[in-house]
């Protein structure tokens, strides 16, 4: 019987789910699936240790099963598959932690309701990280859960970067950037010693180019500046979401176009960003293949803004040696690279066509002042890691 660690890591479009055998010091995974395209064409497919597709499912396109749907087949899969497993602990992603947690913790009846008070601040992800934890808490209290934070890896950030240049008094109600998707960039940082020694020694920004996008400054693996903020609908445009936004467009929208805050954020959270700009899709992969006007404007617009960060962000780091791309767009969108890099020649990035249009790794050519890889990023094994740690002693 095999003791089994369960990862859970909700996305705004995708959710995605692990299974790690807990032996040792390193969780050795033993089933990776996912259900991706939640709210456009969901596929659900499953591959085993050595990485081939076990199960495979397709709904319609244009079919919408959002994250309950997703988590009710993924709960289903997973009870017809648990023949000889023991489960022994549950990790989970939780996008926002707030002021308080700044560390994996364990996750019990009052952890979970303090988690819940940051629904607000992360409405698009916090409700469907939580939703999975409280049915396990009802229905399996004897299995810990620990609850992994998006925001505790930029915690190390110097207070600037942390601050908006708000009175004080606001600032300390915990109203400041926190930064998001710091699972993924605590694992680039882990891997990227073996990988790329010298950009993980020196200076590095980190894309990570998903459905949910941003990027993030690392000096000697540590973070220290990233485009996302208080919460995660700011910085890079993104598949549903604006990204940064003159604050005084709020204001007109809310004084001049009478909307509201709930029509406001459906708007910035859930009507913009590549969909927005389109009017077709959030899917990079649909926007690529369009001959549509729109469509390569919204793909413009995103690697705009892209090379834009960098050049902020280098100026963070006060210089750059190294630049990563990582994510759903990040992993397997040469064009989307070829143009960021090109772009970003003026830093020192020379593109290798041939390297980047196999995803790398190295992208860069050998004379490069500064290098570009694709290194796929792994949220799932960075959660199943602090699981077994925050755990130990008690599975
Ligand atoms: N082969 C591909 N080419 C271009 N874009 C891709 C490809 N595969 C996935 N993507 C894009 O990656 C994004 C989803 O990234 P992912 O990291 O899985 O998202 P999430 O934020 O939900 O975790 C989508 O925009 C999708 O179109
Ligand atoms: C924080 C965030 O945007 O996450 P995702 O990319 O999974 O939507
Ligand atoms: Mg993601």
């Amino acid at each position: 019987m095999a003791d089994i660690i369960l990862v859970v890591n909700a996305g705004s479009s995708s959710i995605k789910f692990c299974g790690y055998e807990a032996v040792g010091a390193e969780p050795r995974p033993l089933l990776k699936g996912q259900v991706e395209g939640l709210f456009t064409e969901p596929h659900f497919k499953v591959a085993n240790a050595a990485g081939d597709r076990t199960e495979e499912n397709r709904w319609p396109s244009g079919t919408e099963i959002g994250h309950a749907g997703a988590i009710r087949y993924i709960a289903e899969f997973l009870r017809n598959h648990r023949e000889g497993h023991r489960l022994v602990a549950v990790g989970h992603r939780v996008v926002h932690g707030g002021l308080e947690f700044d560390a994996p913790t364990l996750v019990d009846h009052a952890v979970l309701e303090r988690l819940a008070t940051l629904v607000p601040l992360a409405p698009l992800h916090q409700p469907h990280n939580l939703a999975p934890i409280r049915v396990l808490l009802e229905a399996r209290p004897d299995v810990p859960q620990v609850a992994c934070f998006d925001t505790a890896f930029h915690r190390s950030q110097p207070e600037a970067a942390q601050a908006f240049a708000l009175p004080h008094e606001i600032t300390a109600r915990g109203v400041r950037r926190y930064g998001f998707h710091g699972l993924s960039y605590e694992y680039i940082a882990s891997t990227l010693p073996q990988v790329a020694p010298q950009a993980a020694a020196g200076r590095t920004v980190v894309a990570h180019l998903g459905n949910g996008a941003s990027m993030c400054a690392l000096k000697a693996g540590r973070s220290v500046a990233s485009t996302m903020g208080f919460t995660a609908v700011d910085g890079l445009p993104m598949g549903t979401r604006c990204g940064s936004l003159d604050p005084g467009v709020i204001l007109y929208l809310i004084d001049a176009l009478q909307m509201n805050a709930r029509t406001v954020e459906d708007l910035i959270y859930k009507r913009s960003g590549l969909l927005g700009v389109s009017g077709l899709s959030s899917d990079m992969r649909v926007l690529l293949q369009s001959d549509d006007v729109r469509a390569r404007f919204a793909v413009e617009l995103f690697i705009y803004r892209i090379a834009r960060e960098l050049g902020s962000l280098a100026a963070a780091l006060e210089g750059l040696d190294a630049l990563v791309f990582t994510a759903g767009i990040g992993e397997h969108a040469p064009l989307v690279r070829d143009r960021v890099c090109r772009l970003a020649g003026w830093l020192g990035v020379a593109l290798d066509p041939a390297a980047n249009a196999v995803d790398g790794p190295r992208i860069s050519t050998g004379e490069s002042r500064v290098s570009a890889w694709v290194v796929p990023t792994n949220e799932e094994l960075m959660i199943a890691r602090h699981t077994l740690a925050a755990t130990a002693g008690r599975i």
